[in-house]
């Protein structure tokens, strides 16, 4: 009889960005503020049954989402590439404010992943008497630790959240709810995971990169692009002067249904000659599910014959950081056009 094989415990490493799941209340004013990764570790005595290998590694000071910027998804970036052959999988604690924007940078900064970057944390903090913090953080685990049986590799290949009761992939996710404990949804995806009784993974869902591919970091992120949000009353002074801002690359233009915007002749002119003058322009809609199709409606073709980019039904979030991304590696406004209806990392449906 064949003696039974050792499985290896899974070796998972922790990152803390910080967020409410690891706040305290400030005792002077009574508000939430982010506090250290050993008073987190103190209330989760039950990550011990999980007999994982786990190390961890601490923003200082850890900060509330909010405050979350392309230098420290960068930094998020690093720690995972230096540490990418030690371990199983990552597992990114951070705000939830601001998570959907994280999950979206680092898918397209990981290229090649082909390890689970796992992002959680909370609505009430660990240690308050009722909390989503605890579930939140082993579940996000087990989803890190989980094998693909079918050849032995990670399970989750790609950057994604774990909240509440589903996985979403990462660059489709959006927060829904500022206190619902389901707070993140996407809604032009399927989830990749449900997290009942059993954590039931989707498979047909779940991303497989073609080929083994090295992990190619990228860790630069342009930050001149910009978001302009419709509305009808939008003056030509306001939509002129977020146009002309200095330095800026390209727009993320949030339009109405799908895909449209006013046909005045200011309107279609002053974005018309904003492409012209090297902007790229792309549209995408305000609705938070369905996505553009310019040639529906007049009012969305006039913005296709302007020399407006559709996006697709990507989220806002996964467009910004695309953008910030592909300029961020050098592209030119052209270049990164090509880039825009094209899947890179999952985040459109093509
Ligand atoms: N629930 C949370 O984590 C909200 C917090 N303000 C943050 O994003 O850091």
């Amino acid at each position: 009889m064949a003696a039974p094989t050792a499985t290896k415990r899974p070796r998972l490493l922790l990152i803390y960005t910080g967020g409410t799941i690891g706040m305290v209340e400030d005792p002077a004013t009574g508000a939430l503020v982010p506090f250290d990764f050993a008073h987190l570790m103190d209330g989760v005595p039950k990550l011990k049954l999980l007999g994982y290998d786990l190390n961890h590694k601490e923003f200082d000071p850890p900060i509330d989402s909010s405050n979350m910027n392309p230098a420290a998804w960068s930094q998020i970036a690093h720690t995972i590439a230096d540490a990418y052959e030690d371990y199983d999988g990552f597992v990114v604690l951070h705000g939830t404010d601001t998570m959907a924007y994280t999950a979206s940078a680092l898918s397209f900064m990981l290229e090649g992943l082909t390890k689970p970057v796992i992002l959680t944390g909370s609505q009430l903090p660990i240690g308050e008497i009722r909390e989503d913090g605890t579930e939140n953080l082993l579940t996000a685990l087990q989803v890190a630790a989980a094998k693909d049986p079918t050849d032995g590799g990670a399970m989750v290949r790609e950057v994604a959240i774990s909240f509440g009761r589903y996985l979403w992939r990462g660059n489709r996710s959006t927060k829904v709810s500022s206190t619902d404990f389901g707070a993140f949804t996407s809604y032009n995806y399927p989830a990749l995971c449900a997290m009942d009784l059993h954590i039931d993974f989707r498979k047909k869902q779940l991303w497989r990169p073609a080929g083994d591919t090295p992990l190619t970091p990228f860790f630069t992120m342009d930050p001149a692009v910009s978001v302009i949000y419709l509305y009808p009353g939008i003056t030509q002074q306001i939509l002129e002067s977020q146009l002309s801002a200095p330095g800026l690359k390209a727009v993320v233009l949030r339009t109405f249904g799908a895909g449209n915007a006013p046909t005045e002749p200011w309107f279609v002119d002053a974005i018309a000659h904003a492409v012209k003058s090297g902007l790229l322009v792309v549209n995408v809609t305000q609705c938070p599910a369905g996505g553009v199709e310019e040639q529906r409606y007049a009012t969305g073709d006039a913005l296709a014959k302007a020399g407006v980019i559709s996006g697709c039904d990507m989220t806002c979030e996964a467009a910004l950081t695309k953008l910030m991304h592909l300029f961020g590696r050098g592209l030119t406004p052209q270049q990164a056009a090509a880039y825009v209806p094209v899947s890179m990392r999952g985040e459109l449906t093509v």
